[in-house]
Formats: structure tokens, sequence, C-alpha cells
């Protein structure tokens, strides 16, 4: 478990001093992957410096599995930083050694045997399913593979935590998929404390069991995925689905923004508000996610001469929010209706 409580960096001092973190508290919990996602700038580098105590906080704790880091002596925060397997973007192999010999580093370092190394390696190549790669050199290897000798080498001295810093940029979709589902795996077999820092959003919908946003050194808004999304009023919840291209309401109709927000949203809901309503439901767009085996996500609907309460409330029945469609619901790509159709018909 990892504990980030009142974490402050300072640059600086005097006149110069720039607050890059501001009081950031969150943790990360056994078995959960926790992502800190935010624009360039926001502190996300100098978060995972923090946190595995390359930087020093200026005040503030990181505390890994109860022991607080940053109250260690240097000889003492070597032993400690052995115990968070860290992941990079870039994935740092050495060009020279191949896939295994990469993996041993950790454990040639500490002096391990040869025959345990060998036999420790060959679990972790299989483990990230690259035991057929063993010998290839990086260069043998794609992106995607690449970075799964990188996240070998972190694990290579079983650590608790895993710390993967922007570990998915610069991967095309297709392995980032593979990775993330690899990070899934590792959290869930080894009960891993996840802490994975990026600066796409998208990924994070893939991977994060919770989420902080990081803006400009603070935490703005943080949660569990499937609350998020399930809160039709939080503004990283839209970010983290956002609206899809969607077609536009014929002219009789108004567009309205409908998402999920109970568990238990019937899989014929557009049916029975139809229904409910005595008045036909056109579905003109949805993004539907399947998130911790619940159902999330959002659809815009065109409706036709309904009472606008009505709808909000018979949506509800059906664990809907329901709402005119505001311009942040619409995807650029979405062809708007025309402006007089803006409001609820009454
Ligand atoms: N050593 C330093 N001295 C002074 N300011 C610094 C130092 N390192 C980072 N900063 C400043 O801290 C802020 C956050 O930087 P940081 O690299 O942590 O952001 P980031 O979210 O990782 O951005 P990016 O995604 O572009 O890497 C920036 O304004 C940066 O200029």
């Amino acid at each position: 478990m990892i504990t980030v409580e009142k974490l402050t960096k300072v640059y600086g001092n005097g006149d110069s001093a720039v607050t890059v973190l501001d009081n950031l508290d969150f943790s990360v919990q056994q078995a959960e992957i926790f992502a800190v996602v935010g624009p360039s700038g926001a502190g996300k580098s100098t978060l995972a410096q923090c946190v595995n105590l390359l930087e020093r906080p200026t005040s503030g704790s990181v505390i890994v599995n109860g022991e607080n880091l940053s109250q260690l002596t240097e000889a003492q925060l070597r032993a400690a930083r052995r115990r968070i397997g860290t992941v990079f973007q870039s994935d740092g192999l050495f060009s020279r050694r191949t896939a295994a010999e990469n993996i041993s580093l950790p454990l040639d370092y500490l002096g391990v045997t040869r025959a345990d190394a060998k036999k420790r390696v060959g679990e972790l190549l299989e483990r990230v399913g690259l035991s057929s790669h063993a010998k290839h050199y990086p260069h043998q290897l794609s992106g995607g593979q690449r970075q799964r000798v990188g996240i070998a080498r972190a694990l290579a001295l079983k650590p608790t935590v895993l710390l993967a810093d922007e570990a998915t940029s610069g991967l095309d979709p297709a392995s980032t998929a593979s990775i993330t589902a690899l990070l899934k795996e590792l959290r869930t077999d080894l009960g891993l404390s996840i802490l994975f820092i990026t600066h796409e959003m998208e990924t994070v919908l893939q991977v994060a069991d919770s989420v902080a946003r990081l803006d400009n050194g603070h935490i703005v808004e943080s949660g569990r995925v499937v609350d998020l999304l399930r809160d039709a009023s939080s503004p990283l919840g839209r970010d983290l689905n956002p609206a899809k291209p969607a077609l536009p309401a014929a002219p009789d109709e108004t567009t309205w923004f409908v998402s999920y927000t109970s568990a238990h949203v019937p899989s014929d809901w557009v049916t029975r508000l139809g229904e409910a309503l005595s008045s036909p439901v056109s579905l003109l767009g949805a993004s539907i996610e399947t998130i911790e085996g619940a159902v999330v996500g959002h659809a815009q609907v065109g409706l036709r001469a309904a009472n606008a309460e009505a709808v909000i409330r018979q949506a509800q029945k059906l664990g809907l929010d329901a709402r005119p469609a505001a311009a942040h619901d619409l995807a650029s790509t979405t062809v708007a209706a025309p402006a007089g159709q803006k409001e609820p018909v009454a």
C-alpha cells in the first residue's frame, strides 16, 4: 500500500520558489491501480520522483507498507527502493544485453546466485509472456515487448508496489492494451499496489480502479473510476468517457444526454423509457463500458413532445440521469441540432 500525505515539493527558494506539488493526499490500496492523470507541467514527473524518493519532498510523507520513506537515511532508502518496482516510459533496457540479462540485472546487483537468478528470470519471462524471447536483444523486440521486459525487471525483486511513470506513452493502441491488461493481471495475481502516472486519459479508463486528476500541483478531483463515471456532474467522469459522435436528432425531436448512474440499468432501457413516456425514443449515439462487471456510460437520445420533468423522473426510475444535451455532451463531429431544439419540449 502507498500512502501520500500532505506531499509538497517546492523548487528554489525566496522569490524564485515554485510550488510544484501542493499538499497532495491519496492512497493506493493493495491490489489497486491508482492513476494520476494530468496535462504537461501538472507535476506528474515530480510526483513520481518523490514517490520513489529520487527527490526529497519539501514536506509531507510517502509511506510504503507502513514505512515512512521520507524519514529514512540514504542507506535505508536504497533498501526501501527495492521494494518499489518502477516502470518508465522508455523501457531503459541495455541494448547489448538480452531480454533475460536485462531482467536479471537487479538480481545480479544484489548478488543472487546464478542458479537462483536464472530460475527467477525464467518465471518473470513467463509472467510477462516472453519465455520464447529470452535471448532476444532489445532491438529485436517490439515497443510493447520491450516494455514487458521493463515490467519483468521491475518485478525481479518481488516488490509490493509498482510505480508506472508514463509506462504506455508512445506505444500504439494494441501495445497499450496489452500492457494495461498485463498490469491488471499483476494487480490481481500478485496483489500489487500500482501507481500509474499518465497524461493519457483514455488509458486511465482501460487500466485504473481509482484516479486523481493533478492540475498545477493540486489534486482537483479524485475517486473510484466507476463512481466518477456514474456521477453525471463529475468533469473527470465526463473526460474519462467523452461523448462520441452521434446522429443529430430529427427536426421534431430534442437531444437529451442520458448517463448511467446506477448499477442496475436494464439493458432495454430505451424501449422502457419510450413506453413510460408514451413517446418513441431514438438512440442517436452511445458510449457504454463494462467496469468492475457493471455497465457504465452514456447515450444521446432524441425525444419527441415530452414533459421535461417526466423525462427526468422516468429516467431516474431506470437508474439514469437525463438532461437536455449541453454543448459539451456533443462530440465535435456531431451535426448539431437546430438552435430551436436545444430546450426540452414542455
Ligand atoms: N528541478 C526543477 N526546478 C524548478 N522547477 C522544476 C524542476 N522540475 C520541474 N519543475 C517545474 O515543475 C512543474 C512540473 O513539472 P513536471 O515535470 O513534474 O510536470 P509533468 O506533469 O511531469 O509534465 P510533463 O508531462 O510535461 O513531463 C513544471 O512547471 C516544471 O517547470
